[in-house]
């Protein structure tokens, strides 16, 4: 399977999801340049990080990158898309998810571990994970206080397109495991296709023992069992 990490002026997750798909995995990784208008993987990685500075809101300015139409385009065209931290910013600024990212409520640049439920062990991205199963994944970063209108909200559960929430170790989703006042603990969200994710939290960080937590591979290996099961390629 071919795997496209993009990278914007200010990724600083580029060479991690690189490394981890190529080495970790074995799977064939190019990177892809902001200003590249063409590529040919099968799914697409939105890295974190500090695209353009993260002037005017995160994600806001390089959502409009040569690069992103084409995304566009890919994702529209049932691609698999996977948008880590600032990738999901600039996947709400893109238009492929709903809702916005607020600033986190306190206020505070979030980065330690986090426990994350999954909601939804049937999408591309979970589908390795078992229902409910507790997550310990690192989060980084200052926008992660996800929010939309109660009409979204209520078709995002009814739909099954929340995949993951902030919970605690016993996986009990409660206020104090929140670490950014998002809303219903939402830490992950899938669109109505089912092809395109956002997750503030990074698995890349997270896919080997020397790194201290291998949590994040279940994402990893769920893509690459979806793909090699022959699924549409963009
Ligand atoms: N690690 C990241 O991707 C950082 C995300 C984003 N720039 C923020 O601080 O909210």
């Amino acid at each position: 399977m071919k795997f496209g990490v993009v990278v914007f002026p200010g990724s600083n997750c580029d060479a991690d999801c690189n490394h981890v798909l190529k080495n970790v995995f074995g799977q064939e990784t190019v990177y892809i340049w902001h200003k590249d208008d063409s590529f040919d993987v099968d799914c697409i990685v939105l890295p974190g990080g500090f695209s353009y500075g993260d002037y005017l809101r995160a994600g806001a300015i390089a959502r409009f990158s040569p690069v992103m139409k084409k995304v566009v385009e890919f994702a529209n065209a049932g691609g698999l898309v996977i948008g880590i931290c600032n990738g999901f910013q600039i996947l709400l600024e893109a238009g492929l998810l709903p809702g916005a990212m607020l600033r986190n409520n306190n206020l505070h640049f979030r980065c330690h571990d986090v426990y994350l439920r999954v909601e939804n062990a049937n999408t591309p991205f979970t589908n390795k994970a078992f229902a409910k199963q507790v997550l310990k994944v690192p989060i980084a970063h200052g926008e992660g206080n996800y929010y939309c209108e109660s009409e979204t909200l209520e078709k995002l559960i009814a739909n099954g397109q929340v995949v993951f929430r902030y919970c605690n170790a016993q996986g009990e989703v409660t206020d104090e495991a929140n670490p950014n006042g998002s809303l219903y603990n939402i830490a992950g969200i899938i669109n109505e296709k089912g092809n395109v994710l956002g997750m503030m939290p990074h698995p890349e960080r997270c896919s080997e023992k020397s790194l201290g937590g291998e949590d994040g591979k279940v994402i990893w290996e769920s893509i690459i069992a979806y793909l090699e099961r022959g699924a549409n390629r963009g």
